[in-house]
């Protein structure tokens, strides 16, 4: 597993570099991430924080789009952004809907044999990522990860976290979510993804990648949430995100404010316009955990 570069650039005193690698997870394929590392790794290695992007996205579009880098680099902190799904596998109907398949991937594992091959972005975000960066000698240290997202990429990073917290691996430190599909086996991009990409469908998803249901799975186990969504999203005026059902099961869990914040931003929508006003506030929230 080679690391080749893609393109590099400098930004905020850091550097930003685009890779492209051979992707055992993903079957085979070429995958791609950007990677942001801060000046300050030239003294020694840095925490990571991960960005998971929504459906139609790429590596590219947190990068471009999020405002995360500049708050970043003020932090020391590197920046990963996985793509969003296994890119050419070729199977049938993958690039019919934009709400599945192709840059849908919703970070999990398929288990429906048409589709567990190539659709794996859990462990290629979780496990194959990592080790490649390790290998090639990078100056992250991840011992100290947290993970954020968007929409799809929101569920993505509750579902990691809080499995990480479940299964005691504690990989992440910290999640934080903008727009997430926060019950998924409840909504239509949820069922859709899930009857679609496993073998045991919506009672796969439900029990496996629903971040309401995995919270309800954690007794007295500290945990650091931040979620924010627009109240102007149509897509969480459409039923798609239900933050509600996500906060409802975390105070009944016992979870108080302190260690589950979910936000609800008057009048922003769905897009970048609104993830990029509260970026350098997530990377903030990240960064009292990851340089603690
Ligand atoms: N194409 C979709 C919208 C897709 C969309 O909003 N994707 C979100 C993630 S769920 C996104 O981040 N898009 C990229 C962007 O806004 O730059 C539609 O027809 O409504």
């Amino acid at each position: 597993m080679a690391l080749e570069v893609v393109s590099t650039n400098k930004s905020f005193d850091g550097t930003l570099t685009k890779y492209k690698f051979k992707s055992t997870a993903l079957g085979g394929l070429d995958a791609k991430f950007n990677l942001f590392i801060p000046a300050n790794a030239a003294n020694g290695k840095v925490p990571l924080l991960v960005y998971l992007a929504g459906l139609e996205c790429t590596e590219d579009t947190g990068a471009q789009k999020g405002a995360f880098i500049g708050p970043a680099a003020k932090e020391g902190i590197a920046l990963l952004f996985p793509d969003t799904s296994p890119r050419g596998a070729g199977i049938e109907g993958e690039d019919d809907d934009w709400q599945f398949g192709t840059g849908a991937g919703f970070y999990l594992n398929a288990t429906n044999p048409k589709w567990s091959k190539h659709y794996n972005m859990l462990t290629h975000v979780t496990l194959e990522i990592p080790q490649i960066i390790e290998a090639a000698g990078l100056p992250i240290d991840f011992t100290r990860q947290s993970i954020f997202g968007h929409s799809m990429g929101g569920h993505g990073a509750l579902t990691l976290y809080l499995t990480s917290l479940l299964n005691g691996s504690k990989q992440y430190r910290s999640v934080s979510a903008f727009s997430p599909i926060s019950n998924p086996s409840k909504c239509p991009w949820g069922e859709t993804a899930f009857k679609g990409y496993l073998a045991g469908g919506i009672a796969e998803g439900q029990d496996l990648y629903d971040a309401t249901e995995l919270i309800k799975k954690l007794v007295k186990t500290p945990a650091h949430v931040l979620i924010d969504y627009g109240t102007g999203d149509k897509f969480y005026q459409n039923g798609q995100l239900l933050p509600e059902n996500f906060l409802k099961a975390a105070r009944d869990q016992g979870y108080d404010e302190v260690q589950v914040r979910v936000r609800d931003q008057e009048g922003y929508d769905h897009g970048y316009y609104f993830i990029s006003t509260f970026g350098a506030d997530h990377v903030h929230f990240h960064a009292n955990f990851l340089k603690a």
